[in-house]
């Protein structure tokens, strides 16, 4: 079937002015529907990120025997059914253009006695499974079939006895992590996983506020092992879903490229797993002020105060991958307005995400009068205080690469159109409008 696309052009603007509260974080919004699917009785949701990816979680948790309700925009309330009473679903489970969603949802089949046919878009079938598989076939899952390389679709059997396994991943990944996890929950001993890094804990810390017992330890120099006693029974809690870094990303980047800007981007959580490109353009010389640190809904956020500001290049180092992984691409954009050179190490993460990021970043760039590099995994971006834009931006059906690019239009000397809007529509239906509020022009 062929599918409409369409096409947005953003155009250089005057000072970006006012005030944005993001969308609720899409990690924790996904996390809250499967806990409250795993937890027999009602979770109530408020500031839900009513985003096509979560959508897609929440149908799934409806297929798997939650019954889900949205009361009112943002506030959704889940009857779950509890660890170990899921429905076999009836109809292929469908994620749309969500890794999040599908790999956490496997780790879920992978610990019930049912067995489910796991799909979605053109861009999630390039997206390698088998990282999630491998450990979930270790637990006593089964793939039944699944196509060239591991990819969806995927028919997955689960087991009602998941075996207690320690798993040391070979990549910092909260979506290996989760899915190993979450089908822990059915098993009756202790699941541990090792992560060379640490990467976003939402999971970790809302299993906890659902009442399930979980140990956190150091491991190795950067690494964190996790382990999680198996059988708890998780209680409904009330979740509160905090302003998602990853979409604040935007206005942030926005309001320091485009000369003399003044907004404020309110509530934005401020988790220390998360605010790797809050660090990052604090270094390249940002002007940001951190206004009121408070805590919402056990995480920590904060409003900031974002003004234009002269950027220089910096070296992030690849420990720093994890903490700001899907923020690369407007980061290498505010790289392109920066004096000298920025260069971005150990993002070959960034190959499996919506596109080959990397590739599409840098393709981006070129059409933007921007010259990138890639060296191995590094991107490496010569940047100035003047970037001509003029160009077509393939968006490969991938959300950061549309949201970053317009943002670059927002600054360049030439409009810059991107191929498809659609995707936009995953993570952040409302971007076009808040942006525009604060005074950029698309067309
Ligand atoms: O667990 C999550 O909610 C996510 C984890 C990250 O992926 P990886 O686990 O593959 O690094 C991130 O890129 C994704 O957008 C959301
Ligand atoms: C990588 C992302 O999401 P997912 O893996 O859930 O598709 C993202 O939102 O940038």
């Amino acid at each position: 079937m062929e599918v409409a696309t369409s096409r947005l052009t953003a155009e250089r603007s005057g000072p970006l002015a006012g005030r944005i509260k993001p969308p609720g974080d899409k990690s924790i919004s996904h996390r809250a529907l499967i806990l409250g699917l795993l937890s027999v009785g009602t979770t109530e949701i408020t500031g839900l990120l009513e985003g096509e990816d979560v959508i897609h979680t929440a149908k799934v948790c409806g297929a798997l025997g939650a019954r889900v309700e949205r009361l009112a925009p943002g506030r959704w309330r889940v009857e779950g059914c509890g660890i170990g009473s899921l429905l076999q679903p009836e109809e292929t489970l469908d994620f749309g253009n969500s890794g999040t969603g599908m790999r956490l949802m496997m780790g879920v089949v992978a610990g019930h006695p049912i067995t489910a046919t796991l799909d979605g878009d053109a861009s999630l079938r390039t997206r390698p499974m088998r990282r999630v598989l491998d450990p979930l076939m270790m637990m006593g899952a089964q793939t039944l079939s699944q196509a060239e390389g591991g990819r969806c679709p995927i028919i997955l059997k689960g087991t009602a006895e998941p075996i207690p396994i320690v798993y040391k991943s070979p990549v910092a990944s909260a979506q290996i992590k989760s899915a190993v996890l979450l089908a822990g929950l059915n098993s009756p001993g202790e699941t541990s996983v090792i992560e060379p890094e640490a990467s976003r804990d939402h999971t970790e810390k809302m299993l906890r506020y659902f009442g399930a017992a979980l140990k956190v330890e150091p491991f190795g120099e950067n690494g964190r092992k996790i382990t999680l006693q198996g059988r708890p029974e998780l209680k409904p809690a009330p979740v509160a879903v905090p302003g998602d870094p990853s979409s604040a990303a935007f206005a942030l980047v926005a309001a320091t490229i485009v000369e003399n800007s003044d907004i404020v981007i309110e509530s934005m959580m401020m988790n220390p797993l998360r605010t790797g490109l809050l660090t990052t353009l604090l270094e390249m010389g940002a002007d940001i002020e951190i206004i009121d640190r408070r805590e919402e809904g056990g995480e920590e956020v904060a409003d900031l105060r974002v003004r234009g500001a002269a950027l220089k290049g910096v070296d992030v180092p690849a420990a720093r991958a994890p903490s700001m992984i899907d923020e690369y691409p407007i980061l290498a954009v505010a790289a392109s307005f920066a004096r000298g050179q920025t260069r971005m190490r150990g993002l070959g993460e960034l190959r499996v995400k919506e596109s080959d990021r990397l590739e599409a970043v840098a393709a981006g760039l070129r059409a933007c009068g921007v010259d990138p590099q890639i060296i191995g995994d590094d991107l490496i971006v010569e940047g100035g205080a003047e970037v001509s834009g003029g160009g077509l931006v393939a968006t490969h059906l991938d959300h950061r690469i549309a949201m970053s690019f317009l943002i670059l239009g927002l600054a360049a000397q030439k409009p810059v159109a991107i191929d498809d809007v659609g995707m936009i529509a995953t993570s952040f239906p409302d971007f076009r409008a808040q942006m525009e509020s604060l005074g950029a022009r698309f067309s």
